[in-house]
This record gives C-alpha cells, structure tokens and sequence, in this order.
C-alpha cells in the first residue's frame, strides 16, 4: 500500500440543518403552544412562551428568536425532502473516495431517529442512502470495480458494541500511526446489494437498546453509527492501480434530556447521565472548534462519541448536521439550547481531501508489460526501417492475392472436407437404418412364420385327438366325447400306455415339442424384434438431427442439392422396404388364408367318406332312395364338378391339364379309389400349406422354383386325373354337353337354372383360355424343337413318355418347352409333376434353399443325395436325393444357434461308381461335409455378411421340422426316376 495523498477537496463548513417535527398528541393535550417556525427555506423563528408582553422592562427586546440554516424543514417535509436536500449530494463524494458524515443532533423525542432509520414505509435517510450509493455505483460498474463493507455500532453508557455481532462483547476505541480512530474487533460485513444492507441494518436496529421514557416511548439510549466503507477501483490495469476509499458514517445520536421533564430514575437515569455527557463533551467540541479566535483546544478525549466525530468534525470529512428541535412550547429550552448548538456548528470547517491509494503490480505482471512493450517497438522498428517502396508494393500486393487464394483454396477444401464428413455420416446412419429395418421385416416374417406353424402343429394335435376319440367311441359308445379325448390327452404324455403304437402318435409328439421349441421361438423373437425396433428409432433421430444440420454446416448450394438427393434416395430405399414388407404381410395373410382352407378340406374329405359309406350301404342293401336325395346327391356332383372346372380355370390355363387339386377328394367317391388319405399323408398336406412358400424364399432364384411348384400342381392332378376311374365316375354321372355348350337338364330342381348359367360361363371361358393356351403352345413348340436340335444329347431334357398318355405329342412337348424351364434350367417330367430333371451340369448350381424348397413340395423328409447313375449317358448329370435318416450334424455356433447340417460324403461310396469316373474332391475340414439346411434363428449383425447368408437361413420352422423324423414314403424305393432335388414313387 502507498502512501494515503490527498487530492483535491479543499476547506468546507459544515452543513447545517434543522427540521421541526410536528407537535405530537401528547403535546397538543398539554395545551402548549407551537413556538418553533420556519420562515422561507433557511430561516427558523422560535418564539419564547415566557415573554410577557406587558413586562415594560423588556418590552423593547424582542420576542422572536431568528436563527439562519443551510435548509430548514418543519412538519410539512418529507422524508425524501430532508433526504434530498441534506444527504443525497454526498453519495458521489463518496464513492469517488471522500469522506461524509451525517449526524442527527438534539433533544429526546425531537425526531432524530424517525430522520436517520424512519419507518418500514417511509424509510429514513440510512436506507435511502445506501440504495442510492448502489445505483451509482452500478452506473460506472463496467470501468470500475467496487468493494462495499458495512459496520454498525452503539455507544451505550460509554461503551462500544457491535450492532452486526453482538456476541462480540464491549470494543475499544484505537487510534492509529497516522491519527485516525479505529474501532478495534468491529466486524465489516461485505455487501452487495440493497436488500443485502437493509437487512443487515433490521438486524442491526433489532440490536440497539432502546426504552420509553416520559418523553419519548420509543427512545434510542445510544448513540447509534453505521459506517459504510467503499473501496473503488479502475478496472483497466496498469503498472499503477489507484484505490479510493470513501467513507460514509450516518449517526443517530441519543437526545439530551432533563432529567426534571424525563422523570427518569435509576438505570434510566444512568443512561441519561451518559448521554448527556457526551452530548456536553459535543458541545465543547463544537465550541471550540468555532472559537472565533482559534486558539481553543479541542477535547475530543471526553467520551467515545467525540473521539469517533474527531474527522467528521475536525478532519477531513463533509459533514452534515441535522438539528431536530419540537415545535411545543413545554420545549422551548431543549429546542433553544439545539438551535444555538447547531448556530455555532455551522462555522465548523473541515479539510476535505480525497482518500486515494496507489497498489503497484507484482513484478512479474511488470515485466509482462514491459515484454509486450518492447515487442510492440521492435515492430515498429522493423517498419521504419523497411519502407515500402512501389516494387515492395507490388510484391505486397500480389502477397494478399496470394494469401486471398490461398484463403479461398483452404475455404473450399474444408467446405469437400465437411461435405464428405456429413456425406459419410449420412451413408453410416442410412446403412444403419436400413439393415436396421431389414432386421425388424425379417423378424416380422419369423413371427409370422411361428405363428402359421403353430398354427398347424395345433391343427395336427387337435385332428388327431378327435379322430382318436372317434375310434374310441366305437368301443366305448356310453362315454361322452370330450372325456375320450381328455384320456386320450393323457396317455400320449405317458410312454407305454398303448398310443405309441397308434396311428400318428408319433407326429403329435413330434407336434407337441415343436410347439414348445416355437413357443420359446416366439418369446426370443419379440424380445429381439423389440430392441430392434428401438435401435431403428434411435438411428432414425439420428439421421434426422444430422439431416437438420446440413444448412448450417453446408454452404454451397450445389453440395446442399447433393445432400438432399442422398436423403431422398434414401427416403425411397425406406419406401421400398415398406413395400416389401407389405407383400410379404399379403404373404402371410394368404397363408393363413391357405392353412383354413387346409382345414375345410379335410372336413370335406370327412363328408366325402361319410356319403361314400351310405351310397355303399344303399346299394347293397338295394334300398329305395327319395327322389329329393337323389336331387341332392345329384346337386352335389354337379357342384363338385364345377368346382373342378374353376379349379382348372384358376390354377392353370393349359387345356391339357384336366385335373384338378380336389381330384384326390372326389376319388373317394368312387369305390376303386383309395378310401381315404392316411394321417401321415393329410399332415404333410398341412405341412405343405405352410413350407411351401417360405417367406424367406423371396429371391428371384426362389420364385422360380416357386412358379414350377404352381405349375406342377396343375400336372399332378392331370396325372391323377388321367390314372383316377373318377374321371370316368364323373363322366358316367354327368350329363354330357350339348352343341349350345350347355349341359342337358337335370330336373326340376329351381336351383338347377343358376347352375347352367354358371357352367355356360365357365365353359365359354374355358373355351377362351383354351384357345390362347393353344396359340401358345404352337410357339413353345417350335422353340422346344429349336432348342433340342441345338443342345448335345447329354444335356437334352429327359422326356419319359407314358403309356397311358394318349395325348398329342404337341401336348407332351409343351412340358419340355422352355417356358416350362424355372430359372435354373430344369424342366418337368409330365407323368410324374414333381420331377425336376436337371440340365445344369454342376448340382452345386442349385441352393439349398431350393433344395430345401423342392423338398418340402411333397413334405419329404430332405434327401441324401446318391450319385449313383441311373441309365446310361443321356442322365449322367441326373442325380438323385434319398432320405436322410438321421444323417444330420446339428452344431451350435458362438452366438448359440443351431445350425443344421445334410452330411454330404453319405454319397461318397456311391460316387466312387460314378460312370466316367468323377469323383469328388475330398475335403479336410469336416464342418464342410455339411450342407446347412438350416440356422436357428436369423441373427442380427450388421455388414455385408447378413445379407449375403440371407438365403442359406432357416427360420425358427426348420428346427421344429428338423426334429421331426423323416417319415416313410410309401413305395418308394431307390434307385426311381432320376431327378435333381428328390425321387418319387411310381405310382
Ligand atoms: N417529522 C416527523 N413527523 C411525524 N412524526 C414524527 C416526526 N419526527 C418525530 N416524530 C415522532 O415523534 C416521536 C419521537 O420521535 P423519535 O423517536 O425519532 O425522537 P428521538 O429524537 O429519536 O428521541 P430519542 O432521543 O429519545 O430517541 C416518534 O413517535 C416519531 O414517530
């Protein structure tokens, strides 16, 4: 710290005021008179209520006593009048480092305290005070910094207390090296705002000691005085910082008082005494510092209350005295005695100077300074001594074009650098959503998928337990249905009771346990799909955060334009998959379409055996029929018959295929026909409702394996139809057509009308069908014959011809025709629909997934492959598939599923006897023996690699199946027609 200069200022007089407070109740009831007047603003009269105007001794002197002020306020000021006028000027004095002191002079109950606290709604001029030191200080905040403290004290009896920190105890006085008086212990409480101070000084008020008394039923005992200290500084550094220390001391004195008017007695009295000691010692004070001839001795010794004024009175401080005086007339001494005290005051002077102090920086701060300067002078030398002449100004110039270019080339370059950023962002999030989103299709399909083979396995359960309970009702006709069932329920749960030797047993076993393996499909699957579905939404907000960031991070509209057809791209990839999706929901939706017609034909076929039964009975037993039974009998071949021709008009429109896929039912009305379709055999049916059409084999290879299958539906009933007496059953009992087309009339059944009119339409569309189907066919012909001619003898299709086909060659042909090719090159035996002949030389050409297909067409078991030849060259690249009987290697990969493996060397021996002497190159690596038939569950990983193995995965349908043991094809045996993918029996 330096040392304290002063700065300015100069020799001031103390600032005298008077204020006359009203006349109070009290005094108005005491019937005194007002005495106390002011006259303009600085004049005030007091009147002496003992003059007699009769006393002719003193007639000549006046009565009215006339004293000269710096202002004068009587009843009718404000608060905020005497704050304005006596008090406000200092602030600034104040915080610009100067010192002030406003003190409240005068006897009790005149006022003091209700000028300097006030009340909670008119405050006085401490509050006022500090509010607006705070306003001015806010004003110049940015330039300057401030540091506000406050303390508050009382002197009560001649003794120092802290107002802020009572527990304190009793402080002394210190006068310090340089003369000044300190309060030794007083706390200095930080303030930052006006409430701040407000509430520090309540808490100092709730301090004070104050009692009534006869005068005044709130008087102050002690002089009361709050010092506020405020520190200023620049804010802008230099090696020099100058502090202001301004100091503000706002008194409220306690009031004189005589003890004769007071009526005070013991400890009030004491308080009195005090007061009026101090008070006295004020007095002398003032006295002598007015002495007119200067010599007198100021005593600032006498009491605390001097000894803390000895600046404000004498020093260097502006200093403000408000003398309080009643305007009664009972008061006429204590205002008299005031009002001459604060006369003599007002030629007090003070020496007012500027409280400044200058900090120096620490040394290290200096020599950064000094640092900074000397670079700035090297810089400047290094100007002067490079003048720029023209040739420099050129360079100089063609400097800033270079560096213009140089700015702009690094301006582009960042702009490619954030445009490929956001580029590849983009393409990392699309990628994510996208492979997200297939994801949570493809998990949507192995719902579906579950729920369908549930479905079916429920079916399996359910037909067999009716049908079981059926038989047992014969045996047991007393008991009720359901309860066969039930028992019958229980005893497949236990082995050995009997069932296992029962017909399809085995298959609602196998049923059952797939049904708990889907079951635990279902619940891993829709977790999955769950979490799935959650990573989609959070990579979808991703993308659209980043999409929304492209304008702010691009500036170019051209790479705005590339940005936005990326996310358009991408909005039409999301489309796509939506679609797909949707198709593939069509998919799911028709399947189940499919699994209830399953159902209904079933139910048919019971019919169909029911009404068999009763024909048989009927015609052994010779009895007579009602005409209207033989009406219904009659309705229901007919129906059977139309729904054959819409069969064949729906599934296909070769004219040559005449059967249709209700043959097998309509055969059992015909004695030489099988009776009925074993259980084995309806259930595969169901399973072929189902696997068929797998919702993964969506690709184009396995659409077209798909359309061969449709296809050769349509051949398989032309087989059946051709070997099946039904036809000839169906040709005996319906009415052949006649020349109009229209079929000659059954009865008179009013029924009969509706079904001419749908034959006639039927067959004029057959007609129709017929006639392009031809045209066709012609074509597919030629190009059959083209086709044969140009392929070698090995690799021409194998054409079987049937005995029994007496159709035209141009028929069979149209079997061999490359429309009847699917994707890979395969054609179709017409005798035996089923049989793929294979043109491809290497079987490796056909994906498991289509042998799988192929396999499931007729719900076989998948079949090993024997390479063994059959015939001579002409089938050399015709192999043939059996069943596998166990042949497959279940293994469990990292992640937990099961993948399922045909072992592929069970051909090996055979292959040895391979004509031409081909064999198979070994392989060291047992796992390849294998070829996958399935994988438990599609995974879900992200990359190229999910995509790629899409097709070689199962779904959770093939391990339920591949639990299932392969069942007996019956008359099968090896070494049948040559086929890719598998054999059937001859039939
Ligand atoms: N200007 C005024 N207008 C209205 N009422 C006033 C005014 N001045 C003082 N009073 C009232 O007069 C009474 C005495 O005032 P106050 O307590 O301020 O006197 P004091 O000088 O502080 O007395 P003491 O020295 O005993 O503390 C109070 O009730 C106060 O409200």
């Amino acid at each position: 710290m330096a040392e304290t200069k002063s700065k300015g200022g100069g020799e001031q007089n103390l600032m005298v005021c008077t204020r006359i407070r009203p006349m109070n109740e009290d005094e108005i009831l005491f019937g005194a008179t007002c005495i106390a007047h002011k006259v303009e603003d600085r004049m005030l009269v007091l009147m002496d209520p003992m003059e007699d105007p009769e006393d002719i001794l003193r007639a000549n002197r006046t009565r009215e006593k006339q004293f000269v002020f710096d202002t004068c306020f009587d009843g009718s000021s404000t608060q905020e009048d005497v704050y304005k006028s006596s008090t406000k000027f200092l602030i600034d004095n104040v915080v610009t480092g100067y010192n002030a002191t406003v003190f409240a002079y005068g006897a009790t109950g005149a006022g003091k305290t209700y000028t300097m606290l006030g009340t909670d709604d008119d405050p006085g001029i401490m509050a006022r005070t500090l509010n607006d030191l705070f306003i001015s200080m806010e004003k110049t905040r940015e330039d300057m910094k401030y540091k506000v403290t406050l303390s508050y004290l009382e002197i009560y009896n001649e003794m120092i207390r802290d107002l802020l920190s009572p527990s304190s105890g009793i402080l002394d006085l210190r006068e310090d090296a340089k003369g000044g008086i300190q309060v030794a212990g007083l706390s200095e409480v930080k303030a930052r705002s006006t409430d701040e101070v407000m509430r520090l000084l309540l808490q100092g008020n709730t301090q004070r000691t104050q009692e009534p008394t006869a005068a005044n039923k709130t008087s102050s005992r002690s002089h009361a005085v709050l010092q506020v200290i405020v520190r200023q500084q620049n804010r802008v550094k230099n090696t020099m910082q100058e502090v202001r220390t301004g100091k503000l001391f706002l008194i409220d004195l306690a009031g004189s008082e005589r003890a004769a008017n007071t009526h005070n007695r013991g400890k009030r009295m004491v308080e009195g005494a005090h007061i009026n000691r101090s008070l006295l010692a004020l007095g002398n004070c003032i006295n002598a510092l007015t002495d007119k001839n200067g010599k007198g001795y100021v005593n600032y010794r006498d009491s605390k209350l001097t000894r803390l004024l000895k600046d404000a009175l004498g020093g260097n401080c502006k200093t403000v005295m408000i003398a309080h005086i009643s305007p009664a007339s009972i008061h006429f001494e204590e205002s008299r005695n005031t009002l001459v005290y604060a006369d003599r005051a007002k030629h007090i002077k003070t020496k007012v100077r500027r409280n400044v102090t200058d900090v120096a920086y620490h040394i290290a701060q200096y020599t950064n300074i000094i640092q900074e300067l000397r670079d700035e002078i090297n810089r400047l030398r290094h100007r002067l001594n490079n003048p720029s002449t023209s040739a420099g100004r050129k360079s100089h110039i063609a400097d800033i074009q270079s560096v213009q270019s140089e700015v702009l080339e690094a301006k582009r370059s960042a702009d490619r650098e954030e445009l490929n950023k956001i580029k590849e962002q983009l393409l990392i999030s699309f990628k994510d959503q996208m492979e997200l989103r297939k994801s949570l299709m493809e998990l949507n399909n192995a719902t579906m998928e579950i729920s369908l083979e549930t479905n079916r396995n429920q079916m399996i359960i359910s037909e067999w337990e009716v049908e079981l309970a059926r038989q047992s009702k014969a045996r047991n006709p007393d008991r009720p249905l359901h309860e066969l069932i039930e028992d019958h329920k229980k005893a497949l749960d236990v082995s050995g009771t009997g069932t296992d030797e029962i017909e399809g047993a085995e298959d609602v076993r196998t049923a059952r346990e797939e049904l708990k393996v889907l079951h635990e499909e279902k619940r891993k699957t829709e977790k999955l799909r769950i979490t799935v579905k959650k990573e989609l939404e959070a990579a979808r907000m991703k993308t659209r955060k980043l999409e929304e960031t492209i304008p702010q991070r691009v500036n170019s509209e051209d790479q705005k334009d590339v940005l936005r057809l990326l996310c358009k791209v991408h909005a039409l990839e999301i489309q796509n998959t939506e679609v797909q999706s949707s198709c593939l929901l069509k998919d799911y939706q028709i399947k189940k379409k499919d699994m209830v017609i399953a159902r209904f034909r079933q139910h048919k076929r019971l019919c169909d055996q029911i009404i068999r039964k009763q024909k048989n009975l009927i015609e052994e037993n010779n009895l007579v029929i009602s005409r209207e039974l033989e009406e219904l009998i009659e309705m229901y071949r007919l129906e059977n018959t139309l729904q054959r021709e819409d069969s064949d008009l729906s599934v296909s429109s070769d004219p040559t295929a005449k059967g249709n896929i209700y043959d097998d039912q309509l055969s059992t009305l015909t004695e030489e026909s099988e009776p009925t379709l074993s259980r084995r055999q309806r259930n595969a049916d169901l399973r072929r409702t189902n696997s068929d059409e797998r919702l993964f084999s969506q690709t184009p290879m396995a659409r077209g394996i798909e359309n061969a299958k449709f296809d050769n539906r349509a051949n398989l009933s032309a087989a059946w139809r051709n070997n099946s007496s039904l036809s000839q059953e169906i040709d005996r009992v319906t009415p052949p057509v006649d020349a109009s087309g229209d079929r000659t009339s059954l009865g008179q059944n009013p029924s009969r009308n509706s079904f001419n009119d749908r034959h006639t339409i039927l067959s004029n569309t057959r007609n129709i069908a017929a006639l392009a189907a031809k045209k066709r066919n012609k074509a597919q012909t030629n190009l059959t014959n083209i086709e044969k001619r140009d392929l070698p003898e090995q690799q021409r299709p194998l054409y079987r011809p049937n005995n029994n086909d007496n159709s035209k060659s141009s028929e069979r042909e149209t079997y061999l025709s490359p429309s009847r090719l699917d994707t890979h090159n395969r054609t179709f035996i017409p005798e035996h629909p089923f049989v793929l002949v294979n043109k491809v030389p290497s079987e490796d050409s056909l994906s498991l997934t289509e042998k799988q297909t192929l396999v499931s067409e007729r719900s076989l078991p998948p079949l090993r492959r024997v390479a063994e030849a059959n015939g001579g060259d002409r089938n050399r690249n015709v192999r043939q598939w059996v069943p596998v009987d166990g042949n497959i290697k279940k293994k469990k990969d990292k992640a937990g599923y099961t993948h399922q493996f045909l072992k592929k060397n069970h051909g090996r021996q055979a292959s040895k006897n391979r004509p031409n002497g081909e064999k198979k190159t070994s392989r060291t690596d047992p796992d390849k023996d294998f070829d996958s038939l399935s994988v438990g569950r599609r995974r879900i990983q992200k990359g190229p690699q999910s995509q790629s193995d899409s097709s070689s995965l199962g779904t959770p349908m093939n391990i339920a199946k591949s639990k299932r043991p392969p069942p007996t094809i019956p008359g099968y045996k090896k070494g049948d027609i040559t086929i890719t993918g598998f054999s059937l029996p001859r039939y």
